[in-house]
C-alpha cells in the first residue's frame, strides 16, 4: 500500500507528488513553515491527505514552540495554525484536521510538554483513522455500485487513491475493493487537466496494484459515455455543503453533467470529515484559483502566445441533484440525505465534526 504521509525518525516524510511518475522521491519535512510549503506546492495534494499533512505540521509547530507557560503555548500555535490555514482554501479537511489538533491543545490537562506528546498522538491517528476511513468506503461503495454488468468499467477524475489520502483511496478505493471483490473490468482515469492528477498519479497508483487502466483526455468522456464504455463515475470530494453540493477538481460537474445526460449514475466517494455542515450550499464554498502557469506551461514548453488572458479555478461545484449518491464510511446516502450520516456521527471517529470549518 502507498502511504503519502508517514512519521518517521521525528520528521514528516512526504511522497513528492509533483515529481511522479517520473521519479518517486521523499522528501524529510521538520518544520511547520516546509509543511505549509508542501501543501501550497502541492507536494502533498487531495483533501485527506493535505489534512493529515497540516495535523503533522501542527505538531511541528507546536515543538518549536519554546515555553513552559500553556497560555503562550497556545497563542503561538493559533499562529501555526494560521499559517497552515493559508495554505489551500477549498479542502475542509484541511480546516477540520487543523481544528482537531487545536482542541486537542486546547483540551489536554498537563503541562506543555505533554500537550505536544498528545498532539503527536492526534496527528497518527489523523492519519491511521483516514486509511480506515477509506477502507469502509470502499466497501459501501462496492455495494452501491450497479448490479450489472458484472464485470464493471469505472471513469474517476482528477486522483482520488491512496495518494490522496491516509492510503487506500476514496474514489480509488472504491474502484480498488470492486477489483479485489472481481467487480472491475478496467479503469478510466481522465488525465485531469492542468496538472494531470490522473495522468499521472491516479495511472500510477493502479500500475502498482495490476489494476487493468485507460487514461483518456478530459474532452473523451462523453464521447466514451456515448459508446457504452462506462458503467459508473467515481468522483472525490475536497468540500460537500450540507445539501450535497459537491466541490471536487475542475472538469468533475462537467462530468457529472454529461454522466446524466447518459443514465450513468454518478457517486461521490469521501469521509464525512469532507462534508461542511455549516454550509447550506455549494456557492458559499470557496474555490482556489491557481497560478496561469498551470495552464499557458505544459513542462518547460510554452503553449500560448503572449497577449492572452487566463482564468485558472482549481475546483468546480457539482450540484446535488447530479449526485446518485455520497458514499461515506456510514454508507452510502443519496445527498438529500447527508444529515442522516450526520446522525449516525456519535457512533462514528469524527465527533469534532461540528467545527469542521473553523
Ligand atoms: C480523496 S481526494 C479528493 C479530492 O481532493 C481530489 O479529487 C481532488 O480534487 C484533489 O485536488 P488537488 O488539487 O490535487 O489537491
Amino acid at each position: 500500500m502507498i502511504y503519502p504521509v508517514i512519521w518517521q525518525n521525528d520528521s514528516v516524510l512526504l511522497i513528492d507528488q509533483t515529481r511522479l511518475p517520473d521519479e518517486y522521491i521523499v522528501v524529510e519535512i521538520h518544520r511547520s513553515e516546509d509543511m505549509a510549503e508542501a501543501i501550497t506546492t502541492m507536494i502533498v495534494r487531495g483533501a485527506p491527505s493535505i489534512g493529515v499533512a497540516a495535523a503533522y505540521g501542527m505538531y511541528l509547530g507546536a515543538r518549536e514552540i519554546e515555553t513552559n507557560d500553556n497560555q503562550e503555548f497556545l497563542t503561538k500555535l493559533e499562529s501555526v495554525a494560521n499559517l497552515l490555514r493559508s495554505t489551500r482554501p477549498t479542502a475542509v479537511n484541511l480546516f477540520w484536521a487543523i481544528s482537531q489538533m487545536m482542541r486537542t491543545a486546547y483540551e489536554t490537562v498537563g503541562t506543555v510538554v505533554e500537550i505536544k506528546q498528545t498532539l503527536l498522538e492526534t496527528a497518527a491517528k489523523i492519519n491511521t483513522d483516514n486509511f480506515q476511513t477509506c477502507q469502509a468506503i470502499g466497501d459501501y461503495g462496492l455495494a452501491a455500485l450497479p448490479i450489472t454488468p458484472d464485470q464493471l468499467i469505472i471513469l474517476t477524475h482528477c486522483n482520488a487513491g491512496a495518494l490522496a489520502t491516509g492510503g487506500y483511496g476514496t474514489a480509488l478505493g472504491v474502484a480498488r475493493s470492486a477489483w479485489k471483490a472481481g467487480r472491475l473490468a478496467r479503469l478510466y482515469a481522465d488525465e485531469t487537466r492542468p496538472r494531470l492528477q490522473g495522468a499521472k498519479l491516479t495511472a500510477w497508483e493502479c500500475v502498482q496494484e495490476g489494476i487493468p487502466v485507460t487514461v483518456i483526455t478530459d474532452n473523451m468522456a462523453a464521447h466514451c459515455m456515448k459508446q457504452g464504455l462506462i458503467d459508473a463515475v467515481v468522483v472525490g470530494a475536497d468540500r460537500i455543503a450540507a445539501n450535497g453540493d459537491t466541490a471536487n477538481k475542475i472538469g468533475t460537474y462537467s462530468l457529472a453533467i454529461v454522466a446524466k445526460a447518459h443514465n450513468i449514475p454518478f457517486f461521490v466517494a469521501a469521509p464525512l470529515s469532507t462534508v461542511d455542515f455549516q454550509l447550506t450550499d455549494g456557492s458559499q464554498i470557496p474555490i482556489e484559483e491557481r497560478h496561469p502557469e498551470e495552464i499557458y506551461q505544459v513542462g518547460k514548453t510554452l503553449i500560448t502566445p503572449p497577449g492572452v488572458e487566463f482564468y485558472n479555478p482549481a475546483f468546480d461545484v457539482t450540484p446535488a441533484d447530479l449526485i446518485t449518491a455520497i458514499i461515506t464510511e456510514n454508507g452510502a446516502f443519496p445527498p438529500g440525505d447527508l444529515l442522516l450520516a450526520k446522525g449516525k456521527m456519535s457512533e462514528s471517529r469524527y465527533p469534532g465534526l461540528k467545527d469542521c470549518a473553523d
